[in-house]
């Protein structure tokens, strides 16, 4: 029996009064013998479903990100309490819910998930901000269920914060007298604030570090994040043997840009420059703005070779690409690069922040070595800390 039936056996409690008429000593004790056995079985089984209850609710106070969050209210949370379906819509005007969970899931693990920027499907469903309970109707089957499952009945829950709708968790069931409009549902009620407060915080928090770690322009990991990032990484290099590039790509002539079509296309320019190197690394790739015009790019598992390659891949594509201004005049840049690598060799014999150090030298050497040989090109400069360490 699920949680938000418990309501149900209180109100059955009162059959204990409808009895027969006069019934003789010997009946009237079996039938109450028989009625205390059935409050008993429904007692402990109250007890088991509050439990599950509870045991609910501290899993959801205990999701660390938005991503865990989702994943227990629209997948665990139906099989945990035998629903045909969970939906959630939540109100999105600034795709700042749609950017938190591009980085750290895919849309398709939450199909269940309903990203809107307008709250009027919200007030709609909710004109009064009051859950419903009852039969679902085709009208509700298709705003609040639209993949296929069977429900019959549901409740929807409104998610409400400082009397504002931010969202709407709707639980369907295909037994369709799970959910009635006679019944009261405290539970599910109180389920329903507390998953509005657990989502408006994981969001918070989540903005919170996204913004201390990334470059407001560009989007990109900012210079406190990529030497943390750096660090990680240098640290799996040791850890698993893989080699680790660290590239710095500088645009070539930046000034000319900024002087002949303006700081805002300039600026335009490198959100482009940073969303190309999103589109053409790996999701493992680290991609931080190092300083103006110039960005750092950490490529785990990439050996020297193969690292030219993926830099000189992203010289060719910056080179070819018909970038435009704020004013949509076109444009063409190009960028220089200069790649080093750290090897598990580096991270034995070096102390960590002396590598790191290391690294950003090299790399920028091989960065000056493209520029002063001509621009638009990729050199390479080996890391010689563990050399200088041996001797
Ligand atoms: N629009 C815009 N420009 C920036 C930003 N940060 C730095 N810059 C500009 O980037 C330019 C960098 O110029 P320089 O260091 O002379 O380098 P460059 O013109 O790219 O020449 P090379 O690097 O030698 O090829 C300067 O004009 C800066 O004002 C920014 O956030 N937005």
């Amino acid at each position: 029996m699920p949680f938000d039936q418990y309501v149900t056996t209180f109100l059955n409690l009162s059959g204990i009064e409808s009895m027969q008429p006069e019934p003789s000593i010997a009946e009237e004790n079996r039938e109450l013998r028989q009625r205390v056995s059935i409050l008993h079985h429904k007692a402990e089984r109250n007890e088991q479903l509050l439990k599950a209850f509870f045991a609910a609710e501290l899993e959801l106070l205990s999701c660390t990100t938005l991503a865990e969050l989702l994943d227990y209210l629209l997948n665990h949370f139906r099989q945990n309490f035998n629903l045909s379906a969970v939906t959630l819509m939540l109100l999105d005007p600034e795709d700042m819910v749609q950017e938190l969970l591009d980085g750290s899931a895919r849309f398709n693990d939450f199909p269940g998930l309903q990203l809107i920027r307008h709250p009027q499907p919200l007030r709609s469903l909710y004109p009064d901000k009051q859950l419903f309970c009852g039969e679902a109707s085709a009208e509700i089957r298709r705003s609040c269920f639209p993949l296929p499952a069977d429900v019959q009945s549901c409740a929807l829950l409104p998610l409400i914060r400082e009397d504002f709708l931010i969202g709407s968790l709707c639980l369907g069931s295909s037994d369709p007298e799970r959910y009635s409009h006679l019944l009261r549902y405290d539970y599910v009620s109180h389920l329903a604030s507390v998953v509005a407060v657990c989502i408006e915080n994981a969001i918070s928090r989540e903005s919170l570090q996204r913004l201390s770690s990334m470059d407001p322009l560009t989007r990109a990991l900012n210079r406190r994040a990529f030497s943390q990032q750096l660090l990680r990484e240098i640290k799996r290099c040791n850890r698993t043997g893989d080699p680790m590039a660290c590239v710095l790509l500088d645009i070539d002539h930046f000034k000319p840009v900024n002087d002949t079509h303006g700081h805002l296309s300039g600026d335009k320019i490198l959100r482009d420059v940073s969303q190309l190197l999103k589109d053409t690394l790996r999701e493992t790739d680290s991609i931080a703005r190092y300083g103006g015009e110039e960005f750092a790019i950490l490529l785990p598992g990439c050996g020297e070779a193969e690292a030219i390659q993926v830099a000189d891949n992203l010289r060719e594509t910056i080179s070819q690409t018909l970038f435009s201004g704020h004013q949509q005049q076109s444009l063409r840049i190009t960028a220089s690069l200069g790649i080093t690598l750290c090897e598990q060799q580096h991270t034995q014999q070096a102390d960590v922040s002396a590598l790191t150090e290391s690294l950003i030298q090299a790399a920028d050497q091989a960065l000056y070595f493209s520029k002063h040989n001509g621009r638009n090109q990729v050199k390479f400069n080996p890391c010689t800390l563990a050399i200088r360490a041996q001797q």
